[in-house]
């Protein structure tokens, strides 16, 4: 059986965010998972995704790697302290520097490969290298510094809360 994603196991009130949350339907919905040491999600961009015709526009990759690196954080802060990821205990990151090498042109049309892998680790911030690879060839790399989130940003009541029930999310 496929292990649950990682962002499928955020609680509710941080599962908004327009990358990966699944509770957002407007949203890319991307979902990464374990592979052995590394991360991995795949992503299959749309004909709207488009830079030039033909490839993928550079936002949405940097939103890929954004995505994919705060869930790597998350997921191994989880490992690193021996607890299951789960809806209560979910321990949040979220993004301090994002950085992103556009190396080759990213053809549109097929799945990406989002890989990502933990260099540096602590209680508070992890740094993650992720590459976006199409086809066997690694298009763009990227780097995310991603910090333990703050507790204003998880606001389950008060304007966060109106503006996604405004938003019918
Ligand atoms: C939870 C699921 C949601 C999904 C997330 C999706 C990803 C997102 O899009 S999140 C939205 C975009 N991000 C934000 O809005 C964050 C806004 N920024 C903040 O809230 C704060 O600046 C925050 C939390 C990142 C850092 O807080 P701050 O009090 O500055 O942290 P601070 O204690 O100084 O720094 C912690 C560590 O991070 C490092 N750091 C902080 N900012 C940066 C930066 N911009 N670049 C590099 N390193 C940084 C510090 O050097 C420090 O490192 P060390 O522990 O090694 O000394």
């Amino acid at each position: 059986m496929t292990e649950p994603a990682f962002q499928d196991q955020y609680p509710d009130d941080v599962s908004h965010c327009f990358g990966c949350g699944r509770l957002n339907d407007h949203g890319h919905q991307l979902k990464s998972r374990w592979d052995g040491d590394e991360t991995v999600a795949w992503f299959r961009p749309e004909p709207y995704h488009t830079a030039t015709p033909g490839f993928v526009y550079g936002g949405l990759i940097a939103s890929l790697v954004d995505c994919h690196g705060t869930a790597t954080a998350a997921a191994a802060s989880h490992r690193a302290e021996g607890r299951p990821m789960g809806p209560d205990e979910t321990l949040r990151f979220v993004t301090a520097s994002l950085h992103v090498d556009f190396l080759r042109p990213t053809p549109l049309g097929g799945p990406l490969q989002v890989r990502g892998q933990v260099e540096t680790l602590t209680a508070r911030k992890a740094v993650v290298a992720v590459s976006v690879i199409a086809d066997g060839t690694v298009c763009a790399r990227g780097r995310v510094v991603a910090v333990r989130m703050p507790e204003t940003m998880g606001a389950t009541a008060g304007p966060a809360a109106r503006i996604m029930e405004d938003a019918g999310s």
